[in-house]
């Protein structure tokens, strides 16, 4: 049996909360005879404090491959290539991501700025060269973010972990809510939120925690030309507090190490690469749009949630197996844990690298941001 060490986790959704357990190696292994092989990237909560973050120029990977005779060349040794949606999410076996040069890394993103979402399986020898390799992966695609509250792997404060198991007593957000299901595009509050996003699980439990994306390019192309003509004239305001607030209250145990920022964004975003305009609204960081009376925001926000959260023509539906690696385009696309398995007591623990983009592009040229 392996010791039992003190860290604390973060929750499964988008760093919504963090709390504090005591997880046990052993335990994340979900096979209480084993060492747990990735207990050096379980989570850590260091009390070092960020400065607030720069702009910076973000040229996307994607662009480098526009231009690419065959830009879906990476997939050519592929053994299965298989779409989940029409409109949402491609399945690769076959093609080993740690092996991808720097003209497949960029025809990878373009392929996920197309489809969304990437699920690729048997993806051992990514996993297993470590937290520098994952730096390494996610810096050729943008300037990774620190996330402000979640767990990171000691010394790797650009790897944000989600982690749970039995043994904590979690308390976060959705607690008293009638689901799991949060909705929600990673760190939307920043002034450059991120773009092509890695995600992988380290321990799963046995069946459930599957995630859940859904396409905001589709979300948007379901109203009606008219609203959509209204809703690229406006902008919202994407904020960080309640989350930090969350971790700050303690009962999480987490901390703040970079004061939370708000930042007002479009309505409809275009992507820089595609082109394709996507709603980027989310519930989890969405709090009102600009200039529009209170009842006005909040009824057409209530609207918008709405039609995300119950359009299944629009989602997918990822099943996770060991070693598989899951990319998404954060642009266009909006995701959910789903926290099913809670009283299995099957520890489930994912690492993701975020590189950020470039400050959202109005679809509506001229739009004053
Ligand atoms: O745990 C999951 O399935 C999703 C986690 C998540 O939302 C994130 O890491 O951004
Ligand atoms: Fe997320």
């Amino acid at each position: 049996m392996a010791t039992t060490t003190t860290t604390s986790v973060a929750n499964a959704a988008e760093g919504v909360a963090t709390l504090t357990l005591r997880p046990s190696p052993a335990s994340a292994s979900n096979n209480t005879n084993e060492e747990y092989a990735y207990a050096h990237l379980l989570p850590h909560f260091s009390a070092d404090r960020y400065p607030p973050l720069t702009p910076f120029e973000h040229v996307d990977p994607a662009s480098r491959a526009l231009s690419h005779p065959n830009p879906r060349s990476f997939l050519d040794n592929a053994t299965s290539v298989a779409e989940i949606t029409p409109s949402l999410g491609t399945e690769v076996q076959g093609v080993n991501l740690a092996t991808l040069d720097s003209d497949a890394r960029d025809q990878l993103a373009l392929e996920v700025a197309r489809r969304g979402v990437m699920v690729f399986r048997d993806q051992q020898d990514f996993i297993d060269r470590g937290p520098d390799f994952y730096l390494q992966w996610g810096r050729h695609f943008g300037r990774l973010h620190i996330h402000p509250t979640s767990g990171h792997p000691r010394n790797y404060p650009e790897i944000h972990l989600v982690y749970r198991d039995l043994k904590s007593s979690f308390n976060f957000e959705v607690d008293d809510s009638i689901t799991s299901t949060v909705w929600h595009s990673d760190v939307s509050y920043e002034l450059q939120p991120p773009g092509l996003t890695t995600f992988f699980l380290l321990a799963q439990p046995q069946t459930g925690g599957d995630t859940l994306f859904t396409s905001q390019v589709q979300t948007l192309k379901k109203l009606s030309p008219q609203f959509v003509a209204f809703l690229r004239t406006l902008k919202a305001v994407h904020s960080g507090v309640e989350q930090a607030e969350f971790s700050r209250a303690g009962r999480r145990g987490g901390t703040v190490r970079r004061e939370p920022v708000e930042h007002i964004h479009p309505v409809v975003r275009r992507h820089p690469v595609t082109g394709e305009e996507a709603l980027y609204v989310n519930r989890q960081f969405t709090r009102r749009i600009v200039g529009l009376k209170r009842e006005e925001s909040e009824n057409i926000l209530r609207f918008l949630y709405d039609h995300i959260d119950k359009s299944a023509d629009n989602q997918a539906r990822v099943k996770w197996r060991p070693n598989t690696i899951v990319l998404w385009d954060n642009r266009i696309t909006a995701h959910s844990a789903i926290v099913d398995f809670k009283e299995s007591g099957e520890a489930r623990h994912g690492a993701r690298i975020t590189p950020q983009a470039e400050r959202p592009i109005p679809a509506l040229d001229g739009l004053e941001l």
